[in-house]
């Protein structure tokens, strides 16, 4: 018999098409609930660096959507790994799957509150997000952040922000509000 997971995960993928809206931009790719199923898939289809610029890879706990409203997503935030453009070669594809083993291997003490992750390929920096459900659960967004530094070897020296999805919908210019950093 096949490895089940503890969770069932749905890939979604956001494809630039400007003629739609954005939710309808957002495809379900596929759901799995077991180490094969996983492999299948991920070897099934398009490495993250392989994508087309403004397009995403979403990978959720099912039944939540990959954005912010969701009922699971509107009190929390994500920890953001902001990619140097030469990091889309050497360290992108490394670090999303890092990212989807630590997901669906439930790596976090406080996996409960783990939501999803989003890769963002973009020509300005390539993105990559993990969603928690509760930004003002302080102990376990920081254990999530630390854990994740440790699991992608992300240098001491290089800081990780967590922003709240509210500061991020209201963010007005540039400028990123971090509520934790790590
Ligand atoms: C329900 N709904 C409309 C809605 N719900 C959402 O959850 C949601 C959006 N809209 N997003 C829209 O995409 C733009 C780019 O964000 P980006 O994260 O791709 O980053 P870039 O600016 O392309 O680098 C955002 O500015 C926002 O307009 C983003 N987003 C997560």
């Amino acid at each position: 018999i096949k490895h089940p997971l503890q969770n069932c995960w749905t890939l979604w993928y956001y494809e630039n098409d400007r003629s739609q809206s954005w939710e309808k931009n957002q495809k379900e790719i596929a759901s799995f609930q077991t180490v094969e199923d996983f492999w299948s898939l991920y070897n099934h289809i398009k490495p993250a660096s392989e994508l087309r610029q403004g397009t995403d890879y979403s990978l959720f706990k099912k039944g939540i959507m990959p954005m912010w409203e969701d009922k699971a997503n509107h009190r929390g935030g994500r920890w953001l790994l902001s990619l140097e453009k030469k990091q889309r070669t050497n360290d992108l594809d490394r670090y999303w799957l890092d990212i989807l083993l630590c997901l669906i291997g439930e790596a976090f003490e406080h996996s409960k509150e783990i939501c999803g992750a989003v890769v963002n390929i973009r020509q300005k920096g390539d993105k990559i997000g993990i969603w928690t459900a509760d930004a003002g659960n302080a102990s376990a967004v920081l254990e999530i952040g630390r854990k994740l530094k440790e699991r992608l070897h992300i240098p001491p020296r290089t800081v990780l922000g967590y922003q709240v999805h509210k500061d991020t919908m209201d963010k007005t210019g540039s400028v990123s509000k971090y509520s934790y950093t790590v």
